[in-house]
Parts: structure tokens; sequence; C-alpha cells
């Protein structure tokens, strides 16, 4: 007996343009962004976060931080929250969709008044810098902050005292730089010009100075 209604496997997902002229499918709402977009990368500790207020301080730059937005999402206490936080205190990665979609939304609500977005602590996974460029927008720069293990187990040690973060704790760090070097030589594999290797083993102010060198062009050429 044959069927006239056709495989399943044939029907089509047709996505709805984007509202306006981008072909590219970027960004639902079909806003361009023409700001520099900088992924800041590096192991747990390795200086993201203080370089990055740095950078605010002088280009004013929107700082996202991919482990802020997710950590906020963990005390709103939501049922999504409440996942999270079992999954972050494990030391694991949380999954893709909930990182990008909380990343989206963030960078939406800036966009009409930024100067330009750092993406602190993303993209984890070699697929999620794939999402990214595809869903949002394509990088302009990949910065790594590059230090050694040791260094970055006695920074969090340092920071422990104060963060009062669950996962600066020498159980959950160690877990954590597994994590990070399983997957970041994949990660950063997949850029080469737009890729900077920063050694981060340096004082902040040194390691500010090499950055510098790679905005002030980007800023100047956008
Ligand atoms: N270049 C540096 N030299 C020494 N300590 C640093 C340096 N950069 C950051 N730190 C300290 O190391 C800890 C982790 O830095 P942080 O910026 O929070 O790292 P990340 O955001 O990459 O996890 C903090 O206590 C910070 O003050
Ligand atoms: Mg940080």
């Amino acid at each position: 007996m044959t069927c006239n209604c056709g495989p399943r496997q044939t029907q089509r997902i047709v996505r709805p343009p984007p509202k306006t002229g981008c072909s590219c499918g970027a960004l639902q709402s079909g806003s361009q962004i023409n700001v520099p977009i900088i992924w800041v990368l590096g192991g747990p500790g390795s200086g993201k976060g203080t370089q990055c207020d740095k950078i605010v301080a002088k280009y004013g730059f929107t700082h996202l931080s991919s482990g802020d937005l997710l950590r906020n999402e963990v005390s709103s206490g939501s049922p999504r929250g409440q996942e999270l936080s079992a999954i972050m205190e494990k030391g694991e990665l949380v999954p893709m969709e909930v990182v990008l979609d909380l990343l989206k939304e963030a960078i939406l609500k800036s966009l009409p008044n930024s100067k330009g977005f750092l993406i602190d602590g993303y993209p984890r996974e070699k697929e999620q810098g794939v999402m990214f460029e595809k869903n949002i927008s394509p990088v302009d720069l990949v910065l790594f902050f590059d230090a050694s293990e040791e260094t970055l187990v006695k920074r969090l040690l340092g920071r422990a005292e104060t963060s009062g973060r669950v996962d600066d704790n020498e159980e959950t760090i160690k877990k954590r730089l597994h994590t990070f070097n399983t997957h970041n030589d994949q990660v950063i594999s997949q850029y080469t010009a737009k890729l900077k290797r920063i050694n981060a083993e340096r004082d902040v102010g040194a390691i500010f100075q090499e950055v510098e060198s790679y905005l002030d062009p980007l800023v100047a050429s956008k």
C-alpha cells in the first residue's frame, strides 16, 4: 500500500526571515552589530575579569561574563537556575543553549548604547563559538590569557578568601581546570589571525599594555 502524505523526513524546517535586511540571520531582532565583539578566554583565575574591568574603564565596552550571567540566573532561584547550580557546583559545563540565550538577551538589551562587547569566559567549547558566530555575530578578536596551572590555582585560592563563589574551592578548582584544559585547545585552534595569545603570568599593568596594542587599532578601524 502506498501512502501519499510523503515520508516524514522530507518535512522542511522553514526559518522565518530576519526582520531587517541582514541575510545571515544573526540576532533575531534584526539588529546589526557594528561595534567590536571580543571574546576573552583563559583558564579560571587567568585574570579575565581583572583585564575586562580595565578595558571597560578605558574603552567603555559592555562586559558580559557568561559565568556572571549564569550565577545571576542561579540566584534568581528559577527552576532553570536550580538545575544550573547543580552543574556548576560540579565544575562542569552547562548546556550550550542556555549560555547562548543568556548572552543573546544581554547583548540585545545593551546594543543601542554599546561601544563594543567583551564576552568573558565564552566560548568554552568549539561548538559554542560556532553557534555564537552563526546566531549572534562574527567575532572581531579573541584574547587568550595564558597562564600555568600552578599560577591559576594560586590566584583562585587567593580569590576564594573574598569571592564567596561556590566553585572557588580546591576540589572544584581542579575540576574546572581539567574541564578548561580539555576544551580550550580545540576552541582556540579555530582562530588564527583573530587570536591573540597573551602571557598572563605578568603583572596586571604589563598585560593590559599588550591588550591595548590590540584594541587601539580595532577601535580605530570600526
Ligand atoms: N596579572 C595578575 N597577577 C596577579 N594576580 C592577578 C592577575 N590578574 C588577576 N589576578 C588575581 O587573580 C584572581 C583571579 O582573577 P580574575 O580576574 O577573577 O580571573 P578570571 O576572571 O579569569 O577567573 C583575582 O584574585 C585577581 O585579583
Ligand atoms: Mg571571571
